[in-house]
């Protein structure tokens, strides 16, 4: 991985003389280092700003206004969850979110695919101006992450049926997680106390494309990504930069790409001393019936001159054979009490 995490102008993107350096940029990116920023993406400012504005009002809502809408009463886990319901590597996580996703209506019934389930409408809480901003700004990223997809299909040299068909495994449900990290006591004894998130990959679909919402952490800690170099590991801060995202690879993207695309290991730290974070976290969606044969052998015949590399994924090692099974486990697994409710047979 590159000492710094690169970022990427996507306005050069539009111009036929700048958009070759910048796919090879973006080659580099995605397949040497697996985190980097966009810069002047097309998201307008003023819908990121009414975002950020929201954060705060949104989180000093009272503790019953965020019961009301408890993701523990969703089966389609959507909803707030209180700081340390959710865990990480093991151990619970500080921080509190509210997760939405593109607006649906739940369709499953019984006899349909238990994951199916996953699909419904958002608990929107009793701040009107929450649902509007909230779905525009889905809206738009959802765009930007088609546009960033069609990219990087073209910086991996794909042909056009390769490039239909990982179009053809997007999901209409994309998913979007406010959150917010309490600040830090001072005098830090626990060290679980200092994990905002523990270390992850992101094991949702395709692409994350994060805001960090809060200026830069001054104490030390802050989002941090894993650098790997050969046996040396080391953990590398990536500050927030004005009007940017940082994006990321998730794990059915590595799946597909047989490892030439991998998921980066990340974490957020909550040094003694800092000051409350917010972030807004946008997932991507894969469809749920992909079956790992589909997956697996999207790309064959593709990929040529890039090196493959060991794919690091629980989808792949365990039972399920629909991206969407693998994805409700996991749910299930970070929130045992909706898995509980919802669930029983998972
Ligand atoms: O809050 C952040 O900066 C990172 C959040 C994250 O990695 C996640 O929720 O998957
Ligand atoms: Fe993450």
């Amino acid at each position: 991985m590159a000492s710094v995490i690169p970022t990427l102008d996507l306005a050069l993107a539009d111009d036929a003389a700048t958009r070759p350096a910048l796919v090879g940029d973006l080659r580099h990116a995605v397949t040497e280092v697996g985190f980097l920023y966009v810069v002047n993406h097309g998201v307008p400012d003023a819908v990121v700003a009414d975002v950020i504005r929201t954060l705060p009002e949104l989180f000093a809502l009272a503790s019953e206004a965020k019961d009301e809408v408890a993701l523990q009463k969703s089966p389609h886990f959507l909803g707030y969850s209180a700081a340390g319901t959710e865990t990480t590597a093991g151990r619970a996580d500080r921080r509190e979110q509210f997760e939405f996703a593109t607006e649906l209506e739940a369709s499953w019934v019984q006899g349909k695919p238990l994951y199916e389930r996953l699909r419904g409408p958002n608990q929107w809480p009793s701040l009107p101006s929450v649902r509007p901003i909230v779905e525009t700004y889905i809206a738009h990223l959802t765009r930007l992450a088609e546009r960033f997809l069609a990219l990087v299909c073209e910086a991996l040299g794909l042909s056009s049926p390769a490039r239909d068909k990982l179009f053809s495994f997007l999901s209409d449900q994309h998913r979007l997680k406010l959150i917010r990290y309490p600040p830090a006591p001072v005098q830090e004894d626990l060290a679980s106390q200092t994990q905002g998130v523990g270390p992850h990959k992101d094991s949702s679909g395709w692409w994350t494309f994060l805001l960090q919402a809060s200026p830069a952490d001054t104490s030390g800690g802050g989002l941090q990504v894993l650098r790997v170099e050969g046996s040396k590991e080391s953990w590398v801060s990536v500050p927030p930069i004005q009007g940017s995202f940082v994006v990321n690879i998730g794990q059915v993207f590595e799946v597909v790409t047989h490892g030439v695309c991998r998921a980066s290991t990340h974490r957020v730290v909550m040094a003694p001393g800092a000051g409350e974070r917010y972030s807004v976290a946008f997932f991507q969606g894969v469809k749920g019936a992909l079956t790992r044969a589909k997956a697996v052998g999207a790309l064959e015949g593709e990929l040529a001159g890039f090196q493959r590399k060991d794919v690091d994924s629980l989808w792949l090692e365990g039972n399920d054979e629909a991206w969407g099974e693998s994805q409700l486990r996991t749910k299930v697994r970070s929130h045992g009490d909706v898995g509980r409710r919802f669930y029983g047979e998972v």
